[in-house]
Formats: C-alpha cells, sequence, structure tokens
C-alpha cells in the first residue's frame, strides 16, 4: 500500500478533513487507480476520540424519535444512490457488481432494523419485595449507551459490516468511531455521507482512514474508548483482546465452516446451496462452506453434480452483470490460496477441479481425500477452496465438523428430524441451517461463533444489548 502526497477526505466528527499523507485504494482486479484516503495519524485519532467524548453526550441526548429520523434518512440516502454505493464496493473490493448491488440492498435493511430497535431499548421493573424486608422498595433497571465505541471492520463486506456497528451503536446514542479496511475505506466513508446527509449531529460519528496497527493501536488502548467492535481475522482480533485492557469487547472472527449432506437430502438443493456458499464473494466471506461431509451412499452421485455446478461458474470482469467470481482482494492473497492448494495436493489431497489462479483471480476449487495435516483441513482458507469428505453417518459428520478451532456456522441437508436435532445440540457453532448451507444470514438475527470465531453477537438487537448498560433504579418509599 503506498502513501502519496494530497488526496480525499476523512470523516472526523462530522467534518470532511484531508492530509498530506495518502493512502492510495486501487482496484484489486487490475491494480488501477480509483482514489486516495488520507492516512490519519496517531494524533488524528486522538483528537478524533477528544471529539467523540461530546459526541457521546450528544448522542445520549437524542431521543429516540431523532435517532430513528436520522438512521431512516440515512437509509434513504443510500437507497437513492445505490448505483453509486454499489460501483464503490465492487471497485475498491473484490466483489462482482451483482453481489455489491446486494450488500447495497443489505446494508439499507441493516439501517432500517437498527431504526426500528431504537425503539426497543427496553428495561425491566425489578420485584425487590421478593426478599422479605425490602416492602417498602420499587424500581427498575433501564439501558444506557455506554459512550464511545471503537468499531474496525474487514474488507470483504465494506459497507454493510460497517453499517452492523455504525448502525445500532447510534440507535442506541452511543459515539462510534471507525476504522474501515485500509484496502476498502471508501464504502465506509460513503456511509459517513449519508449519515451527514441524515442530519446527524457532528461528533457523533467518525470514519478515520489509515493503517490499520498504527492507528487502532490508539483505538483499541484509549480508556475513553469504552468497547471495541472489531470484525476481522483471528490474528489481529487476538492481538486487540491482548491489547484492549478493561472494555467491552465484540469479536466476529473467522471460520472454516461445515455442511453435512446425509443419504436422505434433496442433492440437488444441497449441490446449488454449497455451490453458491462456497463461492460467494470468490470465497472472501466468513460463512463460506470450505468442507462438505458427504454420506457414503450419495458420495459419487453428489460430487459429480457438485464438481459439474463448480465449472459453470463464470470467473471474470467483476463489473459485468454474467460473472458469478471475481478477484480476490489482491493477487498475494490469491497466491496465498494457490499455496494452500498445492500444499494439500502435495500431501496426497486429490484436485476435482480448479486448482487455477490467474492473478488476482483464483478459479473454484474442489479438494478431496484431503490429508488432516494440510492447512486448508484446519485454518479458514477465505477464497474459493472446498473440500469435500466422505462420512459413514451423522455421527461422524458431526464429530469431524467439530474437529477445528472455529465455530461460526454450519449446515445439514437431510429430511430426518432427530439427525437434524443431532446436529443442533452436538454442533460446536453458532448458527445451524437445517436444509441450508452455511451461508445464511439476514440482518435482524443473532450474529456470531464460538471457539476461535468470536466472541457476542452482532445482529442489531444484540449489538444494541453489548452497546447499552443496565443501571438499577430503586425507591425506597417512606412507610
Ligand atoms: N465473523 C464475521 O462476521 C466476519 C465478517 C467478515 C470478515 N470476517 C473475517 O475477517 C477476515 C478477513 O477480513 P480482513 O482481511 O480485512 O481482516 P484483518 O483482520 O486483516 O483486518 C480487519 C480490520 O482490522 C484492522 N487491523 C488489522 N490488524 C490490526 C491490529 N493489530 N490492530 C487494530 N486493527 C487491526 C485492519 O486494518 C482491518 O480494518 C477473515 O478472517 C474473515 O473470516 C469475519
Ligand atoms: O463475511 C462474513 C459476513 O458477515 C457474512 S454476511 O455477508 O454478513 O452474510
Amino acid at each position: 500500500m503506498t502513501t502519496q502526497v494530497a488526496g480525499q477526505k476523512m470523516y472526523l466528527a462530522g467534518r470532511w478533513v484531508h492530509r498530506e499523507r495518502t493512502i492510495v485504494v486501487r482496484d484489486p482486479q487490475d491494480n488501477s487507480f480509483i482514489d486516495t484516503v488520507p492516512a490519519a495519524s496517531k494524533e488524528d485519532m486522538l483528537a478524533c476520540i477528544e471529539q467523540a467524548r461530546e459526541g457521546a453526550k450528544i448522542a445520549a441526548a437524542m431521543p429516540v424519535y431523532e435517532r430513528m429520523d436520522v438512521i431512516h434518512k440515512a437509509a434513504d440516502y443510500i437507497e437513492n444512490h445505490k448505483e453509486k454505493y454499489a460501483l464503490t464496493i465492487a471497485r475498491e473490493g473484490s466483489k462482482t457488481i451483482r453481489e455489491a448491488a446486494k450488500e447495497t440492498a443489505r446494508c439499507i435493511q441493516t439501517l432500517r432494523i437498527s431504526a426500528e430497535e431504537a425503539r426497543r431499548i427496553h428495561g425491566e421493573t425489578i420485584p425487590f419485595d421478593q426478599m422479605e424486608g425490602n416492602d417498602n422498595r420499587v424500581g427498575y433497571y433501564q439501558r444506557f449507551p455506554i459512550g464511545i465505541i471503537g468499531a474496525i471492520t474487514p474488507f470483504n463486506d465494506p459497507l454493510n459490516l460497517v453499517a452492523h456497528k455504525v448502525g445500532p451503536a447510534i440507535a442506541s446514542g452511543n459515539a462510534i468511531i471507525v476504522k474501515p479496511a485500509t484496502v476498502t475505506p471508501l464504502s465506509a466513508l460513503l456511509l459517513a455521507e449519508a449519515f451527514a446527509h441524515g442530519g446527524l449531529p457532528p461528533k457523533v460519528l467518525s470514519v478515520i482512514t489509515g493503517h490499520g496497527n498504527e492507528i487502532g493501536d490508539v483505538l483499541v488502548t484509549h480508556p475513553a474508548v469504552r468497547m471495541i467492535s472489531f470484525t476481522g481475522g483471528v490474528e489481529a482480533g487476538e492481538e486487540i483482546v491482548r491489547k484492549a485492557g478493561l472494555k467491552k469487547i465484540s469479536m466476529e472472527l473467522g471460520s472454516n465452516s461445515p455442511v453435512i449432506v446425509l443419504e436422505d437430502a434433496d442433492l440437488e438443493a444441497a449441490v446449488e446451496s454449497t455451490v453458491s456458499g462456497a463461492y460467494w464473494a470468490a470465497g472472501q466471506n466468513c460463512l463460506s462452506v470450505q468442507r462438505i461431509y458427504v454420506q457414503q451412499s450419495v458420495m459419487r452421485k453428489f460430487e459429480s453434480a457438485f464438481v459439474a455446478r463448480t465449472n459453470q461458474y463464470r470467473v471474470g470482469d467483476k463489473l459485468s452483470e454474467d460473472t458469478d467470481i471475481g478477484p480476490l482482494i489482491s493477487e498475494k492473497e490469491a497466491l496465498r490460496v494457490e499455496k494452500l492448494v498445492h500444499e494439500a495436493v502435495e500431501k496426497g489431497a486429490e484436485l476435482l477441479t480448479g486448482g487455477r489462479r490467474d492473478g488476482a483471480f483464483y478459479y473454484p476449487t474442489v479438494l478431496k481425500n484431503i490429508p488432516d495435516e494440510s492447512t486448508v483441513a484446519k485454518e479458514e482458507i477465505f477464497g474459493p477452496v472446498v473440500m469435500l469428505y466422505e462420512v459413514t453417518d451423522v455421527d461422524e459428520a458431526i464429530e469431524k465438523s467439530n474437529e477445528v478451532s472455529y465455530g461460526l456456522q454450519a449446515g445439514i441437508f437431510t429430511k430426518n428430524i432427530d439427525k437434524a436435532q443431532k446436529a443442533i445440540a452436538r454442533m460446536e457453532v453458532g448458527g445451524i441451517m437445517i436444509n441450508d448451507s452455511s451461508d445464511y444470514r439476514i440482518d435482524a438475527m443473532p450474529f456470531g461463533g464460538v471457539k476461535k470465531s468470536g466472541l457476542g453477537r452482532e445482529g442489531i438487537k444484540f449489538a444494541i444489548q453489548d452497546m447499552t448498560e443496565p443501571k438499577v433504579v430503586c425507591y425506597k418509599l417512606s412507610n
């Protein structure tokens, strides 16, 4: 990533500011120049946090109807400019234009749900007199915003996953500082543009662009920042947890998602769903289908159909409506995926299709007979690579699914409710889809994982719970 003189602006506490030192944003498909953004300094982040102190007071004082109005107006703005938002996602990131249009639509939904949840931040009355000697006490608890939230976001969903932090933060009366992925900052800046047009008071929101560990450290360690909401890889997540100290943490991390296909499954549906779930966003998707455990008796039929469907996927220009798979976020990432596949094949895995790289493009790849000691078996690939495994029964499939240190979401295809229930009870994940792949989410549902896949849950209502604190109020009445 080069830094050059003269560039565009970042959104600091309600003001658009630029800096001499900038970062060049390039299109991963052809490395062409798109734009520049400021390379913020540590001093910028410190100033941003100081402004957010005031912003937190302003946000907390906003009545719910104002919060709702601002959020809906931001969603309206995006809706009225949705082509610009989709094109920005596609150009700076690695999604196809079709995938980017869907992310834009989801972002609008995420914001509308956030506005609706602003009216549902409830407390409860507390029956103090449940304890003898407390007959003269009445009260309740009420949820209050925590103050300043630091949000650090990944490249692969550069708009909607920022909205998943900004929407609930504003809905719950917090100030929020967003540090977007260094390679895809433009979509996050466009979200700030939408909120600026929506009438969000200054100092409540900042989108500060720069190098993750440089300005991120300041955000993560500053005592005035009371929560870190991080979405990204497990290595960065673990480093942030170590540095953050005593503050709330939300971690949405990586995965190595399994899907089980039993012999009674609708195989056609299973193939369509797992192929889609494997190659969406060129596999750069935390819910990407990476391992498929297929019951022995249907393995041959499933494998043949899965490979045939994979080979129908069109790799090409991400801005074409006909393209199914665009580039990875960089040629470096494509080389990393290529190396992982080569390692597996050298250790004995069978390559059924794919295994081909062209610059930043990596072709959809299917492996089988993967040695347990290969990296792809245990770690997140974050590329368009799927591994097929043959299993005897649902018990073996569940056991093998749980053998990795991740646990975000899983899928199981079966018509047998007892077998589905076994998977529900025993699979170590944050979500399980019955007769669908792991790659399923609506923005209102609780979202997150166990083990190395994260801490806590997003999904608006659940993020709001994290972004607020209950405060008990107790009246002692005179007798
Ligand atoms: N669970 C989820 O909801 C979810 C969603 C999307 C992506 N992801 C995960 O994110 C990863 C891909 O995204 P990525 O490559 O952008 O992740 P990444 O971890 O490389 O970067 C994520 C963000 O963290 C910043 N960052 C990196 N190191 C940091 C540090 N030491 N301190 C502070 N900030 C730091 C980056 O600048 C970026 O903004 C994958 O592992 C994927 O599974 C998870
Ligand atoms: O990459 C992970 C995303 O959170 C999945 S989704 O795009 O939100 O469904």
